[in-house]
C-alpha cells in the first residue's frame, strides 16, 4: 500500500500524511524535510545555493536520514537531528533553488524509492512529485490544494504571526512558482490523483476522506 500525497506548501500535507499513516498502521516519509535538510547543510557549509554547479558538486557529501514512524518523525544530517533548523526562514527561502538541481533530486528520489520499498506494511509519502515521478505506481494518489489566503494564514499562525499573512502569502506564491516551473520533476498533479481542496475542511475531515479512499482501494484489490 503506497499512498502519495502531493501539493503546494500549507495545504496540510504533513499533518494529513502523519495522521493517515498512524490511522492505517503505515510508515511515513516527509520528502520536503529531506530537501530542507540538504539545503540546511549547504548553508551551514558555505555552499552558494544560487550556484547549481556548486550545489551539484556538494550534493554527495551530506548523509540525510529520515525516520519513518508517523508518531515520531525524524530527520538528521550526518547523525545530527536537524528537525528544528530545517524550518528556519533562511532554509525556507533557499530550498526551492537547492531542490531544483537534478543531482540533488536524483539522490533523494533514489533514497525515497528504497525507503518505500522497505516499508513493511506500506507507506504514506508526501512531497511535490511523488505521484508523478518518485512512485508513479502508488496505490492511491492525492493532490491537496487550498487557497493562497488560507495557506498563508495557516503558516503565519504557526509562527504566531511573527511574519504577516501578506508577506507569508507572497513568499508562498514565489515558492509555488519556482517549484512548479523547474525543469526536473516540477510540482504537479498526477493525471490519476484525486484532488482535495482543504480550504474549507478541518484536518479530521481531510484525514477521514483520504482514509476512506485508501480503504475503498484496498477492498477493490482484495
Ligand atoms: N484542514 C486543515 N484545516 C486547518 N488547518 C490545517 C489543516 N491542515 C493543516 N492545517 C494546519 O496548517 C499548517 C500547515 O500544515 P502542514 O501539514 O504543515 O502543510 P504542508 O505540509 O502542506 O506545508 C499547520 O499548522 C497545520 O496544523
Ligand atoms: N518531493 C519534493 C518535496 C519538496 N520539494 C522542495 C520544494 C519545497 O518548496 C521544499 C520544501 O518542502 P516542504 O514540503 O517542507 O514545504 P512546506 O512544509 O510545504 O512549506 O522542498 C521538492 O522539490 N520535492
Amino acid at each position: 500500500m503506497i499512498v502519495a500525497i502531493d501539493g503546494p506548501s500549507g495545504t496540510g500535507k504533513s499533518s494529513t500524511s502523519k495522521a493517515v499513516a498512524a490511522r492505517l498502521g503505515l510508515s511515513y516519509l516527509d520528502t520536503g524535510a529531506q530537501y530542507r535538510a540538504m539545503t540546511w547543510w549547504m548553508l551551514a557549509n558555505g555552499v552558494d545555493v544560487q550556484d547549481p554547479a556548486a550545489v551539484a558538486d556538494a550534493s554527495g557529501k551530506p548523509v540525510v536520514t529520515s525516520g519513518t514512524d508517523p508518531l515520531h518523525p525524524q530527520i538528521s544530517v550526518d547523525g545530527t537531528d536537524v528537525s528544528g533548523p530545517i524550518r528556519s526562514q533562511e532554509v525556507t527561502a533557499a530550498v526551492s533553488a537547492v531542490s531544483a538541481v537534478p543531482e540533488v533530486r536524483a539522490r533523494m528520489v533514489d533514497f525515497q524509492r528504497r525507503t518505500a520499498a522497505a516499508a513493511p506494511a506500506g507507506i504514506v509519502v508526501e512531497g511535490r512529485d511523488i505521484g508523478t515521478t518518485v512512485l508513479p505506481a502508488a496505490t492511491v494518489k492525492i493532490f491537496l490544494t487550498a487557497s493562497a489566503e488560507v495557506r498563508a494564514a495557516r503558516r503565519s499562525g504557526e509562527l504566531n504571526g511573527a511574519v504577516s499573512v501578506a508577506a507569508t502569502r507572497e513568499a508562498l506564491i514565489r515558492r509555488d512558482a519556482a517549484d512548479s516551473g523547474r525543469t526536473t520533476s516540477p510540482l504537479a498533479k498526477a493525471d490519476d490523483a484525486v484532488e482535495v481542496d482543504t480550504s474549507e475542511l478541518t484536518l479530521d475531515e481531510v484525514v477521514d476522506r483520504i482514509v476512506a479512499l485508501v480503504e475503498q482501494r484496498r477492498a477493490a484489490v482484495r
